[in-house]
């Protein structure tokens, strides 16, 4: 019998442990170096295996944008492969966007790596990561599956190992526009190019992200978040090109802290005590 459904899919968020802006590229987009982490901060997908060729979206929490990454996805794989297949899509979405979470990208990798399955097409994970990236810069990440170290504009991906570490995940009431962080005059762009042998050899000296002040600029959310998660954890700061922040959580003490501001969050914003992931849990599905 063959697969018709596959429920529960992860797509976990990442967070950025720290972000450098190394130079601008002739076509104005940025040149970084960044670490991406694995969180264990989640949405869930259901997908569905149709015969008629169609792809319709479920949106279980809330609605998503009419033609959203999933979709999006959904259409790019369908037309490569040229399968006359379609899908339903179920996205139990948790993941605050706007927040340099990475939760759209992350949701269309998990639609590739689950239809690629559903629909029996075998592409290798290398193929399918080619494809992630025209969806975006950070889709190819969440296909490969593993913590890295990041180069270009998000594209050149090396996996490195990472210490088991609990994090606190902050998300205020308010979406970042990235082109605008780019954008800003006050964003340096020159941060000196460092190898992943610097970083290996000292992670401590790469807690910082260049798009922090010309978001905390932007907004006094982004300010109040960094502060309120530095209550609770260590080394504070923005993921992406944010609005979420997150915290080191090194004690059970501070674990309780997190967990009573969690608990007394403002309305409108969201939060997270979690871990990081040695790698995503789909990692061993690619066909
Ligand atoms: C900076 C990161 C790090 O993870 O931020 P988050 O999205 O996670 O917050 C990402 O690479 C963001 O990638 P993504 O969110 O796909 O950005 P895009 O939509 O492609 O970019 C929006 C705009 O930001 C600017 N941009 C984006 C990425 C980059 N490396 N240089 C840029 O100058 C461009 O003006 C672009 O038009
Ligand atoms: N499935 C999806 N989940 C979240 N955002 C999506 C999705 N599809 C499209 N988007 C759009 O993508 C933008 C980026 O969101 P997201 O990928 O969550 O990244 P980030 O929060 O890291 O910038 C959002 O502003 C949203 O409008």
């Amino acid at each position: 019998m063959s697969l018709r459904a596959l429920f529960d899919l992860p797509a976990p968020a990442k967070i950025n442990l720290f972000l450098h802006v190394t130079g601008r590229r002739a076509d104005g987009y940025h040149l970084l170096q960044s670490v991406f982490a694995l969180v264990d901060w989640c949405d869930t997908l259901h997908l569905e295996c149709r015969d008629d060729g169609r792809l319709q979206r479920h949106d279980l929490g809330p609605a998503l944008p009419p033609d959203d990454l999933c979709l999006r996805a959904a259409r790019a794989l369908r037309q490569a492969s040229g399968t006359r297949l379609g899908a339903d899509l179920t996205i139990e979405k948790r993941l605050p966007w706007g927040a340099g979470l990475g939760g759209g990208s992350s949701d269309a990798a998990t639609v590739l790596l689950g239809l690629n399955r559903l629909w029996g097409l075998h592409w290798p994970r290398e193929r399918l990561a080619a494809l992630a990236l025209g969806l975006g810069a950070d889709v190819p990440f969440f296909i490969g599956g593993r913590n890295a170290w990041v180069e270009g504009i998000g594209e050149q991906l090396q996996a490195i190992a990472l210490p088991p570490q609990r994090w606190l995940l902050l998300k205020p009431p308010i979406a970042v526009p990235t082109a605008a962080i780019f954008a800003s005059p006050l964003l340096g762009r020159n941060t000196k190019v460092a190898t992943l042998l610097d970083f290996l050899a000292d992670p401590t000296g790469f807690r910082h992200n260049d798009l922090q002040g010309p978001a905390m600029a932007y907004s006094s959310e982004v300010q109040e978040a960094v502060a309120l998660a530095a209550q609770c954890g260590t080394h504070s700061r923005m993921t992406g090109s944010g609005s979420a922040v997150f915290a080191e959580i090194g004690s059970e003490a501070q674990a309780a802290r997190a967990r009573q501001i969690l608990k007394e969050l403002p309305d409108g914003w969201s939060g997270w005590l979690g871990r990081g992931l040695d790698h995503h849990p789909l990692l061993d599905f690619a066909s």
